[in-house]
């Protein structure tokens, strides 16, 4: 999906939300976070970057994290999100936002509304792409502490859901329009 996929990224109105991709590690919310990113002509947050060192060696190691271990991360992500809330438009965050207490905290870290952009997939296809990425310090090992930790959004909260199962790009790209035809109010 790129910025002319739906029109060229200076002819849209400049993005009234902070989107947050979230979902289990392998779930693509670095590429489609950086995809909605580039629709939006806006900045992109890896939150994976924004983990202490402690935290990527202990996953690395295969150990999951815990609260303690996720809440300075949590509020590292909230800084950025903050620091955006005086620019033009929202950001595109990728952070994998497992609790709702997590999402809580995203949430109340900036003045602008957050839309959850729920990457939701199979644990074969989770697994089957966890096991073929090079490089990546999360081992697949890891893939079910994820999905055991993983409290999936509710209706009380502003999330779209994109089935991994399905037409991925089509589903972004739909969600891209009803997010950029969405009132701010809405
Ligand atoms: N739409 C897609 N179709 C097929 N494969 C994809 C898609 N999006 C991402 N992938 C692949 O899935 C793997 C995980 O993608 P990505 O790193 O974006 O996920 P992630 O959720 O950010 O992972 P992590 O949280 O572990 O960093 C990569 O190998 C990537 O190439
Ligand atoms: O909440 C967590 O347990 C972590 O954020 C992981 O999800 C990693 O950040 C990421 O997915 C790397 O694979």
């Amino acid at each position: 999906m790129t910025a002319d996929a739906a029109s060229p990224a200076g002819a849209q109105e400049p993005l009234a939300f902070n989107l947050v991709v979230m979902g289990v590690s392998g779930s693509g919310k670095s590429t489609a976070g950086a995809a909605l990113a580039d629709r939006f002509d806006t900045d992109f947050i890896e939150g994976d970057q924004l983990h202490p060192a402690a935290n990527v060696a202990k996953m690395a190691a295969g150990t999951p994290l815990d609260d303690n271990d996720r809440l300075p991360w949590l509020k590292a992500i909230g800084r950025r999100m903050a620091e955006a809330d005086d620019a033009a438009k929202g950001i595109v965050v990728a952070c994998s936002s497992l609790k709702r207490s997590y999402r809580d905290i995203l949430r109340a870290a900036t003045r602008r509304p957050v839309i959850f952009i729920f990457l939701d997939g199979s644990h074969a296809l989770l697994k089957e792409r966890m096991l073929t990425r090079t490089s990546h310090f999360m081992p697949p090992s890891l893939l079910d502490s994820q999905l055991a930790t993983l409290e999936r959004p509710t209706e009380d909260e502003d999330f779209i859901r994109i089935d991994l199962d399905g037409d991925i790009d089509a589903e972004l790209e739909a969600a891209a329009d009803a997010i950029a035809a969405r009132p701010l109010a809405g």
